[in-house]
């Protein structure tokens, strides 16, 4: 037996007083009353719809207080058959009895839906869309959803105001066998005159009362279902199948906005990193990994006075942790004419064959235009023929070593190549293995001016020249220029994150605006399904269920979409590099994670503010 005790109804103004009403087993209840008195606000408290919580609610004497207990009475329980709103329009027939079966934990074969629906006189086909049903065909598919519930109490809202006089008894007759002989509790409102006649227990709404106009009903007791079924992952999975075909352009939408989200993002990664690599490449063909170690500031171009290399720098140099090659730099020149020409060494990392205007020949040195001019005036125009200055040092004074020479002229350097060593123009570029050869061999004790130092990248000259900066040790920079390279690369990762920042804002905003559409769309769906116990928690996981496929669908497509742009462009010869494994794993894992977040968030704030009452009113 079901008690509201001291149940009065008020909205702007007074619509029931107080009163106590039951609501036996075994029997049909009907409410009585014209239009507008309340009858629809009252079975919503008795079915435990409505929100409010102004009276006390006892099943068999025991009072029901928390909203679990009513969560759990409305899914196993209680059937709904409300004014207009009780079916889910995108499923057909069956689909609509399946789905209030395993709401409530029940799976049926197409025999048992078959039977349910001969249980309210209907032989349609199980496969109809609820769409083409007749008014008086959908009254009775939805009390046959209904019964799939295998409820105890059935709560039935205006059922009969589309059938005729003969549906219309023949929808009585059924009640009451289910009442006397299923032991239902039903509960029913009805304007239907032929209704008082099949009834055991009448109230009658009047002047804000309601009083018991016929009672026949014996009092029994209810028996109540509490072992509740976990919602089966089929079940989950039908749901989504058949809301994604009823949303399909709303659906669609978000996938669009999600593909292209990813696609972007994907996209700016891929097109940064080919940036910074490609930036990074250029710089290495206009700077050299390398620099040069001098005693003292005043040394730190070669063509002015350079001191000897002390024991002191050596050894700082040599307990650097970094890897590179270090090689000693001997100070060596030649006079042409009336000009002094520098002789600096290089090594095969300086790829001079992309700054060379002329080639003489396969091997020698390479000269500036200007030492070009200055031997050309003297008549060595292919050949350095003459003799070169070597330099040791005796108590740190150099001392020079003359040395003849003929060593051919591989080619002259186009007129901006700078020689980072000297602050003139007058050079020319000698193989470091050549000058230390030509060294060994003719000087007396090996001293040096000072240490060329090469790396294998840009990070550990970078790293090298902070441990030289540490210890106080002159170094030449004008090889690289690491802080503008260095500010460089900050901008173009500045952008990077910015513009990854600004998609990631796009998509929030875009996947929130669908979202919250999407979910307002529902109304009705979602409030059914909170009437018929669905709690929060299991919405929660549909909703979340849904996300994650259209996550899934999105980031497949996107990633393909990506992938095929990376090989067409590959094929026509710019080549962008595939994202790297873990980059791509990466980004998987945060948008992930924010689908999941933003999901969460919009649902969570949707459902709190969702009142099933109001929607049913709408
Ligand atoms: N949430 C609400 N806020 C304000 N007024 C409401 C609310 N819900 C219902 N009402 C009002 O309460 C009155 C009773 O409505 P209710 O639907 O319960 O009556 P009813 O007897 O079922 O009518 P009918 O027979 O026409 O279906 C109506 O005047 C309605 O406008």
């Amino acid at each position: 037996m079901i008690e509201l005790k001291n149940i009065s109804i008020t909205y702007q103004k007074p619509l029931i007083k107080s009163c106590d009403l039951s609501f036996p087993d075994k029997s049909v209840t009907l409410i009585q009353g014209p239009s507008g008195t309340g009858k629809t606000s009252l079975l919503y408290r008795i079915g435990l719809i409505s929100k409010d919580e102004n009276f006390a609610y006892y099943i068999n004497g025991k009072q029901i207080t928390t909203s679990s207990e009513k969560e759990t009475l409305r899914k196993l329980n209680f059937g709904y058959v409300l004014q207009d709103s009780t079916l889910f329009e995108h499923y057909d027939v069956m689909g609509n009895m399946k789905l209030y079966a395993s709401i409530a934990g029940y799976d049926y074969q197409e025999e048992d839906y078959k039977a349910f629906l001969s249980k309210v006189h209907l032989s349609i086909d199980l496969h109809q869309s609820i769409q083409t049903l007749s008014g008086g065909e959908r009254q009775r598919v939805a009390i046959a959803c209904a019964l799939c519930k295998q409820p105890d109490v059935l709560i039935l809202d205006e059922i009969t105001s589309a059938l005729d006089k003969e549906n219309e008894i023949h929808i009585f007759e059924i009640l009451k066998e289910l009442a006397h002989h299923e032991h239902k509790c039903i509960i029913l409102a009805s304007h239907s005159q032929y209704a008082a006649t099949y009834v055991d227990k009448i109230y009658e709404i009047k002047n804000q009362e309601i009083i018991c106009k016929k009672d026949v009903a014996r009092v029994e007791t209810l028996v109540i279902k509490t072992k509740e079924k976990k919602l089966t992952f089929a079940f989950y999975k039908d749901y989504i199948y058949y809301f994604f075909q009823k949303y399909k352009l709303l659906n669609v939408s978000i996938l669009i906005v999600m593909c292209l989200t990813f696609f972007m993002f994907l996209q700016t990664f891929v097109m940064f990193n080919y940036y910074e690599n490609n930036s990074k490449h250029n710089f290495e063909q206009l700077y050299e990994n390398q620099l040069l170690v001098v005693e003292n500031r005043a040394s730190l171009y070669t063509d002015r006075v350079m001191k000897q290399l002390s024991d002191k720098t050596i050894s700082d140099v040599s307990s650097l942790d970094e890897d590179y090659e270090a090689f000693p730099y001997i100070k060596a020149g030649m006079i042409c004419g009336n000009e002094w020409i520098d002789i600096l060494p290089y090594f095969p990392q300086n790829h001079f064959d992309d700054k060379v205007k002329i080639t003489y020949h396969d091997k020698g040195v390479y000269v500036s235009q200007e030492a070009y001019d200055t031997l050309k005036e003297a008549g060595n125009e292919k050949t350095l023929t003459g003799e070169i200055m070597l330099y040791e040092y005796k108590d740190n004074e150099p001392i020079p070593h003359p040395i003849t020479v003929d060593i051919p002229i591989k080619g002259v350097l186009k007129e901006n190549v700078k020689a980072p060593y000297i602050q003139g123009r007058n050079y020319i570029y000698m193989e470091q293995s050549m000058i230390e050869k030509l060294y060994q061999e003719h000087a007396a004790s090996k001293t040096y001016a000072g240490m060329t130092l090469l790396t294998k990248d840009y990070k550990d000259l970078v790293s090298i020249k902070k441990d030289l900066k540490i210890k106080e040790v002159y170094y030449n920079t004008d090889f690289c220029d690491t802080e503008t390279i260095s500010e460089i690369m900050r901008n173009i990762t500045i952008v990077k994150l910015f513009s990854i920042a600004s998609i990631l804002f796009i998509f929030v905003v875009m996947f929130g605006a669908f979202q919250t559409n999407y979910l307002y769309k529902r109304n009705n769906e979602m409030a059914l399904l909170i009437i018929n116990g669905m709690n929060h928690k299991g919405l929660d996981k549909l909703l979340s269920l849904e996300s994650l496929f259209k996550y899934l669908i999105a980031c497949i497509t996107s990633s393909i979409g990506v992938l095929l742009i990376v090989c067409i462009s590959n094929l026509i010869g710019i080549s962008l590099p595939f994202p790297g494994f873990v980059l791509y794993i990466g980004f998987l894992c945060i948008t992930f994670i924010m689908s999941v977040i933003l999901t969460k968030f919009y649902s969570s704030a949707y459902l709190k503010h969702l009142s099933p009452e109001s929607v049913l009113r709408n």
